[in-house]
């Protein structure tokens, strides 16, 4: 950050989402949204499907403009382009399929982001490269081999490895446990709960799975009727009278994730 930045940047939370509004043709899908996530947080994002949760991620990782309303990182407004180069550097982002360039090691992976945003020697870059697959859980014969020769626990591991290269402040990840098997997700949870304690990170996930809920999030912010209609740990959540909440907290699989937690 340069100028004023530093001051306003650390008083300001990671992400201010304020009056967001997104529309596709005559379709509204985000009405007046606010939403604060704060330093040092796991927020858990969860929603129906179709209410716009991935169309948030995106406006949020300002992949997509809002028709109103505006996005803050760390107190600088996305959409106004200054400073973009440095708000990217303060982001890590694993999206649903890993992402990875199948053609590359994991290894040039994880290099890949330090290739675009730094001038580091060469040798440095491996260095660190290790370093975060090692970080991210993965045994150190993962970095030569490639994405289709990884578990799909692994492939995400390697997505993880990638997306804290460059040391960000905030950690998106979009449905980090789909796919895995409960062991694995289970693992996996935990891996995003060391980090987030070793590294400092604040992580905004969107996901369906009430036991990384449960197991990881410190709140969790629901998206029904256009807006974020409420954030509050989980037990708060597992008490609210709104339909679709207790539907999704009360319903068997939520009774049963209650039943192991609380
Ligand atoms: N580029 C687009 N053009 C038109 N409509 C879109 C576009 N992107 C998303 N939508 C619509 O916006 C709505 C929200 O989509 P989004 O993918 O954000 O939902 P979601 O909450 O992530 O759902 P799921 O949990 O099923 O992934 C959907 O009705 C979708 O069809």
């Amino acid at each position: 950050m340069t100028g004023d930045a530093p001051d306003r940047g650390s008083a300001a939370p990671p992400i201010r989402v304020t009056g967001l509004r997104t529309e596709f043709g005559d379709t509204l899908i985000h009405d007046d949204l606010n939403l604060d996530v704060k330093a040092g947080e796991i927020l858990g994002l969860v929603g129906g499907s179709g209410s716009g949760k991935s169309v948030l991620l995106n406006t949020i990782l300002g992949l997509k403009t809002p028709d109103a309303g505006k996005v803050e990182l760390f107190g600088h407004d996305i959409q106004e382009g200054g400073e973009r180069d440095e708000v990217e550097r303060r982001i890590g982002v694993l999206f649903q399929n890993g992402a990875l360039f199948s053609a590359l090691t994991v290894q040039e992976n994880v290099e890949a982001p330090f290739l675009e945003h730094s001038d580091l020697p060469m040798e440095l870059v491996g260095k660190l490269a290790a370093l975060k697959i090692k970080l991210a859980g993965l045994p150190e014969d993962a970095g030569a081999k490639k994405p289709a020769e990884l578990s799909g626990g692994m492939r995400k591991r390697a997505g993880i490895a990638r997306a804290i290269a460059l040391d960000p402040a905030l950690l998106f990840l979009d449905e980090p446990t789909s796919g895995l098997d409960p062991i694995a997700a289970n693992e996996f949870d935990e891996l995003i709960r060391t980090l987030r304690d070793a590294l400092g990170l604040t992580v905004f996930l969107i996901t369906h799975d009430l036991d990384t809920l449960h197991a990881i999030c410190d709140r969790v912010a629901v998206l029904a009727e256009r807006k974020v209609i409420a954030v509050a740990p989980v037990e708060d959540l597992e008490r609210s009278e709104h339909p679709w909440v207790r539907d999704f907290f009360q319903g068997p699989r939520g009774r049963a994730a209650q039943r192991t937690y609380n």
